[in-house]
């Protein structure tokens, strides 16, 4: 089977875990857009359940699947959230996220959700946080030089992201994204302080301590990991 068939088996199997009267958090990436095409059908087939989607790209897809979407001003807590990640660390769940574009809605999100249920494909299993994958961060487009040096002082390089034009890539906050090439990171909590204390720094792409679950689907079958597990 390829990645992609074993992410829409963990994104559906994740997908089982909503109940009526849940409100949702809805990840974004082409493993969460699995989970909300399966919400979708089970929207069509009665489950009542209302969603908070992380991008605007997730946005439109559960509008055009009729998904009844509300707002934190609706709902101070999310009950679940369903998303994707770039590396997941095995036993901790820690996680670098936003190679999509989506960290700052997706982490805003998580922040709020009593669950958040990770899925993915068996790539995506690390020892070490960034053995795999550049670190997004997002950052405000003025001074982002002055920003990419003081992130290059914590030990890592960091360039603006770009799109397939060449031009500065802009998330839905209109902020810009450095990739920054950690070596592997030994303290992921540490590191998420240290970016988060630089000006000009919006968030960035370490989850640490927030994910209570990841639902990861390989050869081997479906595993559905917990924190220490
Ligand atoms: O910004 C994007 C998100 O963090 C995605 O959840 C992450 O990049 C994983 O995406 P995918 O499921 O497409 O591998």
């Amino acid at each position: 089977m390829s990645a992609s068939e074993y992410k829409r088996q963990a994104a559906e199997l994740a997908a089982e875990m909503v109940e009526d009267g849940m409100v949702v958090g809805l990840g974004t990436g082409s493993t969460a857009a699995f989970v909300v095409e399966a919400l979708g059908r089970r929207h069509k087939e009665g489950l009542r359940f209302v969603a908070i989607p992380t991008s605007v790209a997730t946005e439109k897809q559960a509008l055009g699947l009729g998904i009844p979407l509300t707002t934190f001003g609706e709902h101070a807590r999310v009950n679940l959230t369903i998303d994707g990640a770039d590396e997941i660390q095995r036993g901790t769940l820690n996680l670098i996220k936003g190679l999509g574009g989506a960290l700052l809605r997706e982490k805003i999100v998580a922040a709020s959700s009593d669950r958040l249920v990770i899925v993915a494909d068996d790539t995506k299993l690390v020892d070490h946080l960034g053995m795999k994958t550049l670190l997004p961060v997002e950052v405000t487009s003025f001074g982002w030089e002055a920003t990419a040096r003081q992130i290059e002082r914590l030990g890592g390089q960091a360039s603006p992201r770009r799109n397939r034009e060449g031009a500065f890539f802009v998330s839905d906050g209109g902020n810009l994204i450095l990739d920054c090439r950690f070596p592997v990171i030994s303290d992921a909590g540490r590191l998420e302080q240290d970016i988060r204390s630089i000006v000009g720094v919006v968030e960035s792409g370490l989850f640490v301590g927030m994910a209570t679950d990841a639902i990861v689907a390989g050869g081997e079958g479906i595993a559905h990991l917990t924190v220490g597990a």
